[in-house]
């Protein structure tokens, strides 16, 4: 069997077209356009290219950026009074804190500390109240980026058994909350390093989303045939970037999502969709 390709790029290329005519429109309505603000916390060298790749998106769909870096031994108080800052900046519709911060800072005081209004990630603990409560607000990128490609591809999502493996605050966590709503209708266990038996669970799944950041952890073997297997994991070796799927497991998929070229571009598309969102919301509110 060869599996479909789940294509990040292309949608997420597809779904910038889309919002270009909307950030046009805003620009035109307001006399100014929508503004997306980074925090870039030390040198992580996957960070600083995620963010510059969030800034060439908005340079491609029109959106302002407003990029604020920071050493590494930055304290909490240097990188909280540049969450003041952009909280009371009126260029900036929605802003990010790009996440791992270094350590010691506490990255749920710095996400605590942000205008919920300006969330663009979905983070602020009012916005994943939000999310549990099923009240409109804006959502975790990665986990509407990868519920918009199951979509887009017609991928069955009411009743599909989904097995998430990884249980981080930016995949894990949010995406069971997204999948099990009446719109999606579909049962998922969160499997993590305190499952025992992670291939039977992987086994009954009909899609499965692996955001372990273990590379090669999802094998062929652990694969139903003809499920979706979305590969959500990155790390970065002296080999290049390795993905939580196996290469050899996208013979048994009906459908793929690799990496790279699957869930990372369309959690970049999903920042643009949630800052947009947050100005026609400002929009309509002014
Ligand atoms: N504040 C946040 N921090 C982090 C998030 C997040 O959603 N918000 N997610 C990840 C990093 N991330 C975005 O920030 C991200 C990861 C990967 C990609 C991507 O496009 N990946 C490429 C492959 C990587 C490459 O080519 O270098 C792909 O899959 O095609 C985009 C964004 C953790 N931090």
């Amino acid at each position: 069997m060869t599996a479909q390709l789940l294509d990040g790029k292309a949608t997420a290329a597809a779904i910038r077209r889309e919002l270009a005519e909307r950030v046009a429109k805003l620009t035109a309505d307001s006399g100014r356009p929508p503004g997306l603000g980074t925090v870039l916390v030390g040198d992580d060298p996957g960070s600083h290219a995620y963010v510059a790749g969030k800034h060439r998106d908005c340079a491609q769909i029109g959106v302002a950026s407003l990029r604020r870096e920071l050493p590494a031994d930055a304290t909490q108080q240097q990188v909280e009074d540049v969450i003041d800052e952009l909280n009371a900046d009126p260029a900036c519709t929605g802003y990010i804190v790009q996440l791992p911060l270094p350590r010691p800072l506490d990255a749920n005081a710095v996400l605590e500390r942000m205008d919920p209004a300006k969330d663009a990630d979905g983070l602020h603990p009012a916005n994943l109240g939000r999310l549990v409560l099923g009240v409109e607000g804006p959502l975790p990128c990665t986990p509407r980026g990868i519920v918009e490609l199951l979509r887009r591809y017609e991928v069955p999502l009411a009743g599909a058994r989904v097995c998430v493996v990884g249980r981080g605050i930016t995949v894990g966590r949010p995406i069971g909350l997204l999948l099990t709503r009446r719109s999606e209708n579909a049962t998922v266990t969160l499997c993590h390093t305190g499952t025992k038996g992670l291939a039977w669970h992987v086994r009954e799944a009909n899609i499965v989303v692996a955001a372990a950041g273990s590379p090669g952890l999802i094998t062929k073997d652990m694969l139903r045939p003809g499920a979706a297997v979305l590969d959500v994991g990155i790390t970065r070796t002296e080999h290049g970037l390795l993905g939580d799927v196996h290469p050899e497991a996208a013979q048994v998929a009906g459908w793929h999502a690799p990496m790279p070229g699957g869930v990372g571009p369309m959690t970049r598309a999903m920042l643009l969709a949630n800052v947009v969102e947050a100005a026609e919301r400002n929009a309509n509110t002014a």
